[in-house]
């Protein structure tokens, strides 16, 4: 059987492969309904392989109705189809991503993947290795809803505020070595986090809550609010400072 961090970069790749499709087919439609159909149309690829090669597993969605059978559950997928989906709409726009994590009782986040399609880019906990430092300095925040904290971490460390789409691609563009961290606060999800996390601790990274406790998965009501992931050395100036503000 492929391993699971193998299959969770195939089922990243293939989802992000249809949402390709879907955005050049969908150009002219309403951003609202391109982004919902992609968002759609990636979850139900992503369910039926689960279903049709992982049939034990639960699964937690952004894009489908939480039963709670994954509470009794050792094995749960947790999956955004479309991290992303507001530059996904927007013509151009690279910064957007398919995760799928798996999450195992007593073990948290033991294989993940994280799809970039436009950068014809898949990350998995299996391969996932940091780059060499190239953007000193930046910090990456979400466009629409940055930490109020940050502008005082950027100030501490000496650093730029640098705004991204995607919880994913933020992830990412740190292990690819062209941020130093991704700062959020405010309000998330798991989806959002749980496969970029194991992505970027599987290659070495440092990925916590914004008080410097694990993110732990799989809840009962599985709300996130926020997360730091940076590079190992970076961490400890990075929460003392987040905690100063
Ligand atoms: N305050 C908040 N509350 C809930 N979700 C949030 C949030 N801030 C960001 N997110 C979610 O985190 C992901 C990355 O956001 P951002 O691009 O702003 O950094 C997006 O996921 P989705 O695109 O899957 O909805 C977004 O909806
Ligand atoms: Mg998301």
């Amino acid at each position: 059987m492929t391993t699971d961090a193998r299959f969770a970069a195939q089922l990243a790749e293939a989802a992000g492969k249809l949402l390709l499709e879907v955005r050049e087919t969908g150009a002219d439609l309403d951003p609202k309904e391109l982004g919902k159909r992609g968002d759609q149309r990636s979850n139900a690829l992503l369910l039926e392989r689960l279903a049709a090669e992982r049939p034990g597993d639960a699964v937690l969605s952004e894009e489908s109705a939480d039963d709670g059978a994954r509470l009794e559950a050792d094995r749960v997928w947790i999956i955004d189809p479309l991290d992303g989906t507001r530059e996904f709409s927007k013509p151009g726009r690279t910064d957007w991503a398919v995760h799928v994590a798996l999450w195992q009782r007593g073990r948290g986040i033991t294989d993940a993947a994280v799809a970039q399609p436009e950068l014809d880019l898949v990350y998995a906990t299996d391969e996932a290795r940091l780059a060499d430092r190239a953007g000193a300095g930046k910090l990456l925040v979400s466009e629409s809803r940055p930490p109020s904290f940050a502008a005082g971490v950027a100030a501490d460390v000496g650093g730029v505020l640098t705004p991204m789409g995607s919880a994913g691609a933020k992830a990412m563009a740190v292990l690819r070595g062209e941020a130093d961290a991704y700062l959020h606060a405010g309000g998330q999800w798991e989806w959002d986090s749980a496969a970029p996390a194991g992505v970027v601790e599987a290659a070495g990274l440092h990925a916590s809550r914004v008080d410097g406790s694990p993110l732990e998965y799989n809840a009962a009501h599985p709300y996130l609010p926020d997360l730091v992931i940076c590079r190992p050395e970076l961490a400890d100036e990075i929460l003392e400072s987040i905690a100063r503000h």
